[in-house]
């Protein structure tokens, strides 16, 4: 029997915009939010009774004011990470079709970044393979 993990496990879904140039929308976390400073697609925790899809339409509104609409949403791959204090289970979702202009509506800074400059911005340590995975395979 394998010991259980002393972490708690967290539940994330996140998402990609691209847009008609191919472009991927990230976000970078504004200061007092935990890992302050790193770029991150934009997402959140899934909240209890949630589903992935509905996590990401919510936070997507909170923190863009954009509209996808949940079948618009195409899973794309998903990380499981250990961070020192939690272990991140986090799905990315695909989308490229939604309504509204994205807002940086909690100050973050926001950019439209082509895949193969991803790496130029410094994201978590459990984006780095989700960059690597767009790169490789959109
Ligand atoms: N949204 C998002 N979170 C990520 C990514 N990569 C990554 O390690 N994380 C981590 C950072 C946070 O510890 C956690 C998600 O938290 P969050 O701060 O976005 O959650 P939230 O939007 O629900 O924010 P809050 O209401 O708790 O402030 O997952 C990513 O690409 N997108
Ligand atoms: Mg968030």
């Amino acid at each position: 029997m394998t010991a259980r993990s002393p972490k708690p496990v967290l539940f994330v879904a996140a998402c990609a915009l691209l847009d008609a140039d191919g472009r991927i929308l990230i976000a970078k976390r504004p200061e007092g939010k935990a890992m302050a400073g790193f770029w991150e697609f934009p997402g959140g925790k899934i909240e209890p009774g949630e589903t992935p899809e509905q996590a990401v339409v919510r936070e997507l509104r909170e923190e863009l004011s954009v509209e996808p609409c949940e079948r618009c949403l195409h899973p794309f791959a998903f990380v499981s990470h250990p961070y020192d204090d939690f272990h991140i289970v986090m799905p990315l979702f695909l989308c490229r079709t939604w309504d509204g202009f994205p807002h940086p509506n909690e100050g973050q800074e926001l950019a439209w970044v082509r895949k193969e400059r991803l790496r130029d911005y410094q994201m978590s340590g459990a984006d780095v393979s989700l960059a690597a995975e767009l790169r490789d395979r959109l």
